[in-house]
């Protein structure tokens, strides 16, 4: 992985403002998928949610992103309210997103790929781009000369014209993680990164957002069933349970509060981590 930041065409990534989740609730029906959900993602952190399946993960990151609208609440990052505005504003607004499932067209290149996440940002329109108008190469090769390094922040840089339909599972999944920073986020969505994943790429995927943390100072909020990949790397855990919080801290705290117990096994033995941390005693 390049040791060097990217910067560019859109200026500096890092982010001052926290991403703060206030009383949001959402309901389909009688059921509420969110119910009052709070939560504070400090600027330049990996802030995890996770949760038994069911919990509102995947909700919650649908309400941060303009794809679910809430029933009440509010969804801020720094003074700009999101909650309201459509998907294409909220990334606009630097709230980028990966996907779990694999995105992006099989048949067309590492780089074309990663270009499709900059086009919010470029002022060219279709046909001074097409009728190759020298404003418009100008700036078409400045978005290029930007997704290329993008891709070699992400290990990516040999394979630049490579269709992503040939890649190895896991370059595949770095390809998704480089379009989403290619909008240039001040937060970043990671949708279970390192879902089906072998140890080699998940620790791999984990060193990516480590050097995502660390270089770019972007704020990542993560959803993933991992825990020994969430609790190594996370700076602040938020637990959902039908919708619910029902609790919030570092790794350690969580790891060992008796609602996670619960919410996992069904049980309050409070002897028992509720979740590993990888780091237990055999
Ligand atoms: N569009 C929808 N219409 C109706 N119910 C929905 C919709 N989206 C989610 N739900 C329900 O909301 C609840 C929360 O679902 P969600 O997908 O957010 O959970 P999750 O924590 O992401 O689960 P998993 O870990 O299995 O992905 C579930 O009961 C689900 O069936």
């Amino acid at each position: 992985m390049s040791a060097v930041a990217p910067a560019g065409v859109a200026g500096s990534l890092a982010v001052a403002d926290p991403l703060v989740v206030e009383g949001v609730t959402v309901r389909f029906g009688a059921l509420a998928a969110l119910a009052d959900v709070s939560l504070r993602a400090e600027p330049g952190t990996v802030h995890a949610v996770i949760g038994p399946n069911g919990a509102g993960k995947s909700t919650l990151f649908n309400v941060i992103s303009g794809v679910y609208r809430a029933t009440s609440g509010r969804v801020l990052l720094g003074g700009t309210v999101l909650t309201g505005q459509r998907p294409h504003r909220v990334t606009a607004l630097g709230v980028g997103r990966a996907f779990q499932n694999l995105a992006g067209s099989p048949y067309e290149s590492v780089l074309d790929n990663i270009m499709i996440g900059r086009h919010h940002l470029m002022r060219t329109g279709f046909l001074s781009a097409g009728l190759r108008i020298p404003s418009a190469r100008h700036e078409e090769r400045l978005h290029r000369a930007r997704a290329r390094e993008i891709a070699e922040f992400l290990d990516l840089g040999e394979r630049l014209h490579v269709p992503i339909g040939i890649l190895p599972y896991g370059d595949r999944k770095r390809v998704e993680v480089a379009r989403a920073l290619a909008t240039e986020p001040r937060v970043l969505l990671l949708d279970e990164p390192v879902a089906g994943m072998n140890a080699v790429e998940t620790a791999q995927m984990t060193a990516t957002i480590r050097a995502i943390r660390a270089s770019l100072g972007i704020t990542v909020l993560l959803v993933e069933h991992d825990m020994t990949m969430v609790m190594s790397l996370a700076d602040r855990v938020t637990v959902l349970d039908f919708g619910r919080v029902v609790s919030d801290g570092t790794p350690a705290e969580v790891s060992r509060d008796p609602a996670v117990i619960r919410a996992y096994l069904g049980t309050g033995d409070e002897d028992t981590p509720a979740v590993s941390t990888g780091k237990e005693q055999p």
